[in-house]
């Protein structure tokens, strides 16, 4: 464990595996980033958080040659000053090694294909496939990964997915370095259930202690607290705070993201009693990929939750009901109409007033390309005159919705892609929360939203229920369905295992249910 307390620049920037300094970057009039420093030392985990649009995918994107830096911008790496920007194709010679979210494996390619797939483009027209082979399955057992190498990676659970997009990353430094260099994992952890996760940061562990330097993005302070030796915090663009991670608490943490202390959301689920409502929207014999033929309801005015391990079947529901899965089956009733799931589409999903906010924002979720003022508003038709668009009443409303979900920059004219992950996030809530509708479906509506926004978003959703919406909320946040649920079903290998209603739901009763429901029927 290094001596934080006595490492000033010159150390710095002699031993750290990466050291940036004074590093800036604007779009247009916003500072993303301003005079910021950050340290990486060999063997370190180092956390990087803070609230949604802070600038850590900025600098992240700086690391990897993406975005080109202000003036003034500093880079060491291993000691050596590197001239910004980085050129891309230089990043693996500096064993600079990148892991983000969708973890880039190639579906359709074999373990041994997507571990290899450097080597093989050098290797041009002459691939030897024998030494290629043995070369992953060395991969393989050194890491204790236990996959065929012949599988394609679309076969692979989760967590195998994962751990093969790690070890690449690493194996890709050690290749180069002598050991050293920074693996960036980007949020790595938001598919995976929690002993995934741990499994996950065993072998996260081993890396580090192997003297390769580790940054680590999350918005999850829990998995923060547990993995990472120092934390860094950013807030708009600004370096405002560090600290060792076990000399300070998840509170403490919160607090330096914040600024302030958080307020956590509370639902008053007092008077809450369970009881079929007569308007009740009723789901019957519901089938997909996994899940076999499950009935449930939802009143109007209740959140119900709906979870499981991961393959458990609970994140089919959401694509299921709206008909966005090729296999879905089973009948709805809803407004007292009911309707054939076998053949239902999204079409008619959005006639019968059901909005779905799904996990996938950035592909499902809006439309990269267009403003933000054109997303928020794309399902409100009362601007949409005959002979023209009312687009100055369509801003004066997106710019009241941007304050009200505290959108940053609090700009309508942006396109929706220059928005962060955790804003956009607030934009399509924002478009889809505007009239209550029916039923709305939430699929881990606050994965990428940092821990503020996070309660604001309960707020919200809060709101329209009081207005009589009935939420499904799919999710894999367990202390997110204890805060804003009123009954939470539990899912097993595609059935129903456990309903918890009002004062029964805690985050240990769900994960006792989830882990036994699992390890009774293996
Ligand atoms: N390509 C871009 N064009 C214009 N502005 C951008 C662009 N990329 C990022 N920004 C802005 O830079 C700021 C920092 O965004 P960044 O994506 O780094 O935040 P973040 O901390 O990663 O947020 P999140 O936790 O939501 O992912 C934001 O104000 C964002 O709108």
């Amino acid at each position: 464990m290094y001596n934080y307390k006595d490492m000033d620049d010159e150390y710095k920037r002699k031993n750290a595996t990466v050291f940036l300094k004074n590093v800036s970057m604007t779009f247009g009039h916003n500072k993303a980033l301003d005079s910021v420093d950050l340290a990486i030392m060999p063997g370190e985990i180092h956390g990087l958080l803070g609230q949604n649009g802070c600038g850590k995918s900025t600098l992240i994107k700086i690391l990897s040659g993406f975005n080109h830096p202000d003036s003034g911008s500093k880079l060491y790496i291993n000691g050596n000053k590197i001239k910004l920007p980085l050129d891309p194709d230089m990043i693996s010679k500096y064993g600079l090694s990148f892991v983000h979210q969708d973890l880039g494996l190639v579906s359709s390619l074999s373990v041994l294909e997507n571990l290899r797939m450097e080597h093989l483009f050098q290797s041009g027209a002459k691939i030897n496939w024998k030494k290629e082979r043995a070369e992953a399955k060395a991969i393989l057992e050194k890491y204790g990964i236990d996959v065929n190498i012949d599988d394609n990676i679309e076969t692979l659970n989760q967590v195998d997915k994962a751990m093969i997009s790690i070890v690449r990353a690493v194996e890709s430094i050690l290749s180069r370095n002598d050991g050293k260099g920074l693996l960036v994992l980007d949020e790595p952890t938001v598919f995976l259930a929690l002993d995934e996760v741990n499994m996950l940061f065993r072998l996260v562990r081993e890396i580090a202690a192997g003297g390769i330097g580790v940054l680590f993005v999350s918005h999850d302070l829990d998995e923060v607290m547990t993995i990472t030796d120092i934390v860094t915090v950013l807030r708009d663009g600004v370096n405002c705070g560090e600290a060792v991670t076990s000399e300070t608490s998840k509170d403490g943490v919160i607090e330096m993201i914040l600024g302030q202390k958080l307020t956590a959301f509370e639902r008053d689920s007092s008077n809450y009693r369970y009881a079929v409502h007569p308007d009740a929207i009723y789901f019957k014999n519901i089938k997909g990929e996994v899940l076999r033929g499950v009935d449930f309801s939802v009143n109007p005015g209740e959140i119900v939750g709906v979870t499981g391990l991961e393959g458990s079947g609970f994140g089919e529901i959401p694509y299921v009901i709206c008909g966005e899965n090729e296999l879905q089956d089973g009948k709805m009733v809803i407004s007292h109409k009911t309707v054939d799931l076998g053949k239902y589409d999204m079409k008619q999903a959005i006639e019968d007033n059901i909005a779905l906010i799904p996990a996938d924002r950035p592909n499902q979720g809006g439309i990269q390309t267009l403003r933000v003022e054109e997303n928020v508003m794309m399902q409100v038709h009362k601007f949409y005159h005959p002979l023209m668009l009312q687009s100055g009443k369509m801003r004066e409303k997106a710019e009241e919705l941007n304050v009200q979900y505290s959108v940053t920059p609090n700009d309508v004219r942006l396109n929706f892609s220059q928005l962060s992950g955790g804003n956009q996030q607030k934009v399509i809530l924002a478009k889809w929360l505007q009239e209550p509708p029916v039923l709305l479906i939430l699929h881990e509506p606050t994965q990428g939203v940092d821990v503020g926004a996070r309660q604001q978003i309960y707020k919200h959703i809060d709101q329209i229920v009081k207005r009589g919406a009935a939420v499904l909320c799919a999710s894999s946040d367990y202390e997110q369905l204890v805060q804003i649920c009123d009954r939470v079903i539990i899912f097993s290998r595609g059935r129903i295992v456990d309903t918890l209603s009002g004062p029964e739901i805690t985050k240990e009763r769900i994960v006792q249910l989830c882990y036994n429901s699992a390890a009774v029927q293996q």
